[in-house]
């Protein structure tokens, strides 16, 4: 592990303040949280922070049932893309431990599978992430990793994702809403519902696919989130975007410390505008019938 130690370096950055480094993006929240978008942040200066911390990185995902089929690629582009030079660990859950492919890592790197049970419908399997990210938090991730990066499964990187994410609690924008209007966004608006958001609240549409921070915050996040679903089961109500709506009330009375562009979760069938620099992690395309089922 020594040989990752000191590989980066604090290189001479010139400030300049009178001129935003991009002027076509929003770059930082009301709250002033940074958005992080490509040519924003200087990675050398990250990096070196970072790694004078010695930070370790958690990167969860869940493969139940069919979706085992994505880890492989998902590892491999990781390997390749996902903060390079640091120490992460990847925590796979799954219901079938033995279809998970044996990689080999890079130094500084390592791989937990974490067997859980397998609920029937998908829409259970998405939410129940909440509950399981809770407990492992609290059980295990608190003593191994620094932080925790949460992501679906369907996925493959494609380009640099490093630590210029990492923040107490970060939330992604959706890539589906980026342009939309707060009172398109798909909030939950039943008032009934524990997830319920008013017209005239909310700052972002957040995915449910890409969320992170520290592990205390993570625990917050996702025993809140546990719990709303959990009452609004009781009251036999689920939430039109499941975890993706209690997610989205969370982070509008919690606001995240950072923000992350849709750079870090792109769908190639959103086509490729101009804004967008980089598509660091986008989604695998694939059949919901059958991969579901
Ligand atoms: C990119 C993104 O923001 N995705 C969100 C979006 O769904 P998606 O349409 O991308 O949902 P999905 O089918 O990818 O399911 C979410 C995740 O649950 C896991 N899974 C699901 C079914 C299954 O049989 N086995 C299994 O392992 C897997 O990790 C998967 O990536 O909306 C969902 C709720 O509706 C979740 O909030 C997802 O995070
Ligand atoms: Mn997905």
């Amino acid at each position: 592990m020594d040989s990752i130690k000191g590989k980066f370096h604090i290189t001479n950055f010139l400030p300049c303040l009178v001129s935003s480094r991009r002027s076509d993006v929003l770059m930082m929240t009301p709250w002033f949280a940074p958005i992080v978008w490509d040519g924003t942040y200087n990675i050398d200066i990250l990096n070196a922070h970072f790694q004078q911390r010695n930070v370790c990185i958690g990167l969860t995902v869940f493969a139940i049932k069919k979706y085992t089929v994505f880890v492989q690629t998902f590892i491999e582009t990781a390997e390749k893309y996902f903060m390079v030079g640091h120490k992460v660990n990847y925590y796979v859950f799954t219901d079938r431990v033995t279809d998970i492919p044996i990689m080999e890592l890079a130094e500084g790197r390592q791989m937990r599978v974490l067997r859980v049970p397998a609920y029937q419908r998908w829409q259970d399997v998405s939410m129940r992430r909440m509950e399981m990210l809770r407990d492992y938090s609290y059980q295990q991730f608190r003593g191994e990793v620094d932080y925790l990066v949460c992501v679906d499964v369907d996925m493959r990187f494609s380009d640099e994702v490093g630590v210029e994410i990492l923040s107490d609690l970060f939330g992604t924008l959706h890539p589906g809403m980026c342009g939309a209007k707060r009172e398109h966004y798909t909030y939950e608006r039943n008032p009934q519902s524990e997830a319920y958001i008013p017209f005239d609240e909310g700052d972002f549409y957040y995915a449910g696919g890409y969320f992170g921070g520290n592990i205390e915050e993570i625990y917050k996040l996702t025993n809140f989130c546990h719990n709303a679903m959990m009452a609004d089961k009781d009251k036999n109500i689920e939430a039109i975007w499941h975890d993706e709506s209690y997610l989205n009330k969370y982070f509008l009375y919690h606001k995240p410390t950072k923000v992350l562009s849709p750079e870090y979760l792109w769908d190639n069938g959103f086509g490729i505008p101009k804004f967008l620099k980089r598509q660091r992690f986008v989604a695998v395309p694939k059949n919901h019938n059958e991969i579901r089922n």
